[in-house]
């Protein structure tokens, strides 16, 4: 099998037509291997929420294809792309979106359980990833009683519940100062080298983006290797 978990190949995407007609994506290429981490940077309205609406199967390209751990998802129906999506893709927002009135711990093992694995196993990956983002002594605490840094780590140990081997993160320092950018950001890169998960972030923050295997832009909708 190959290593590339996430491909994208000519994909394509317009909104609008006419005299609004907005060309956001044209024959974009990327390809991310497993264990890589591949950082969008692009000025706000370039498409970068686009671009990964599309790798996560959460909206359709209007040509081109997008390959999920070497599965074509063009010709699948919605069902198909959206048990795929369950099973390989991990999406961390720049609001965390936590249960309000759940644990840490049972806000990371609540996904598990809804794919089916059995409680105490879903409670021992769930310490597992909490752990590994430094968060396991606040695991009983509610999102209300955590920073919002460690807020965000919940949300990305829930994200890497069922062992996605894609995960997809928006501005998910977005609303972070640096300082708590940076430790959220390498919770998310240690936890991606450990999982060998393939990882693609959108941040404006340039620093951040250094820290990444390879950084990318969108410009004219095609998506093209840069250097901060
Ligand atoms: N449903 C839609 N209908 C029409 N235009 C849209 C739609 N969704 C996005 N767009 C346009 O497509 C472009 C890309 O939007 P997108 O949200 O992907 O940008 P972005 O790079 O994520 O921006 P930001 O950093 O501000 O969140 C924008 O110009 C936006 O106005």
């Amino acid at each position: 099998m190959s290593d590339v978990h996430l491909k994208l190949a000519k994909v394509h995407r317009h909104y609008g037509q006419g005299e609004t007609l907005v060309r956001v994506l044209e024959a974009a290429d990327l390809e991310v291997k497993g264990g890589e981490l591949v950082a969008i940077v692009a000025p706000s309205g370039a498409g970068k929420s686009t671009l990964l609406h599309i790798s996560g199967l959460l909206e359709r390209p209007q040509g081109g294809e997008v390959e999920i751990t070497g599965v074509p998802t063009s010709k699948l129906n919605e069902r198909g792309r959206t048990l795929l999506r369950r099973d390989t893709i991990g999406y961390v927002y720049q609001f965390h979106h936590l249960l309000p009135e759940f644990s840490a711990l049972e806000n990371v093992t609540m996904p598990q359980l809804i794919a089916g694995r059995d409680g105490a196993a879903a409670e021992k990956r769930a310490m597992q990833l909490l752990d590994i983002l430094g968060i396991a002594p606040r695991a009983q605490h509610r999102p209300a009683e955590l920073s919002g840094g460690e807020q965000q780590r919940v949300a990305i140990a829930r994200a890497a519940a069922n062992h996605p081997r894609i995960i997809l993160a928006d501005e998910p320092t977005g609303n972070l100062d640096p300082a708590t950018s940076d430790v959220v950001f390498d919770a998310l890169a240690s936890l991606i080298r450990e999982e060998g998960a393939a990882a693609l972030i959108a941040t404006h923050n340039h620093e951040l983006a250094r820290r990444a295997n390879r950084i990318v832009a969108l410009r004219g909708g095609l998506i093209e290797p840069i250097t901060l």
